[in-house]
């Protein structure tokens, strides 16, 4: 069994351009029809940011990798985004997208996706502006860690968003739910939690890494949740269709859970 060591040294070799290239361009990135597995997944969150009952002053992003898509419908709902990572390198490619940096990778197709499931009449370019002013900072995390964010924070969040990253950096389950426990910590009572992941896969390609994947189930990620104590509150999945699998990893299907801590007494 692998130990949390090794996974760290294994995300050394991860590769953020060959990550997006396999995941967030064609043919995973067809937009034609809400089948899909991206129009989905911006669906599940537009329409949870949509009900108007997640806000407040933050939202961090647990383990945002060099991707973008997992906010685009949060910035009216919060005055600041924190987003993180484990690797430099994924914080650099979104500080120059953030920066609109020449060469960064082209949002555009997701945005205006995003904008088009709001139905708000919202210009492309208005969502654009407003995520990169509401994200103030880009932090290292790790979900490992009693702190996950050292001491970088000093209240806790309002909501919690993470996509595909704590079975992807767990080496079993009983780490995936230390890790849940872990990052609940900078979450407040009451606070809304986002979280949309892979279901029972074991591993991913990002270049020349190969990335091992704690297989969890519906039933695994719905235990997990409860047992650190919040309710949920929605529940989805989403298979796989045979055309997107295409040998850059062996996802059977995506979970999108919303989930609330629940107030102790
Ligand atoms: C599959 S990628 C997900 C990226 C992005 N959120 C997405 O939706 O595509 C997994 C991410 O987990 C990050 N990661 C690996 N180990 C981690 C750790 N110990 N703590 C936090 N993040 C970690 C990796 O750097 C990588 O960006």
């Amino acid at each position: 069994m692998s130990s949390l060591a090794a996974v760290g040294e294994n995300y050394q070799k991860f590769n953020p351009r060959a990550y997006l290239q396999n995941n967030y361009m064609p043919p995973r990135a067809d937009f034609s029809s809400d089948d899909f597995v991206v129009p989905w997944k911006l669906r599940c969150l537009a329409e949870a940011f949509g009900t108007g009952e997640i806000h407040g002053q933050t939202l961090i992003d647990i383990g945002s990798g060099p991707t973008i898509y997992q906010l685009l419908s949060s910035p009216d709902h919060f005055e600041e985004i924190i987003m993180t990572d484990f690797l430099e390198v994924n914080r650099d490619v979104l500080r120059g997208w953030l920066q609109a940096e020449p060469g960064s990778f082209d949002w555009s197709p997701y945005i205006k996706h995003a904008c088009t499931l709001e139905g708000k009449g919202e210009h492309w370019k208005d969502k654009e502006r407003k995520l990169r002013d509401k994200v103030k900072r880009v932090l290292p995390i790790d979900i490992h860690q009693l702190k996950p964010l050292g001491s970088a924070l000093t209240e806790p969040a309002d909501a919690l968003i993470s996509t595909f990253c704590l079975e992807a950096a767990s080496p079993n389950y009983e780490s995936f739910q230390k890790a849940l426990e872990n990052v609940t910590t900078l979450l407040k009572l009451g606070g809304h939690f986002l979280m949309i992941g892979a279901l029972e896969e074991s591993f991913y390609l990002a270049g020349e890494a190969k990335l091992l994947v704690v297989p969890v189930t519906e039933e695994d990620v719905k235990g997990a949740f409860t047992r650190c104590g919040y309710k949920i509150q929605d529940f989805r999945t989403y298979v796989m269709p045979s055309s997107l699998k295409i040998g850059v990893d062996d996802v059977r299907g995506i979970f999108f859970v919303h989930a609330q801590k629940k107030m102790q007494t």
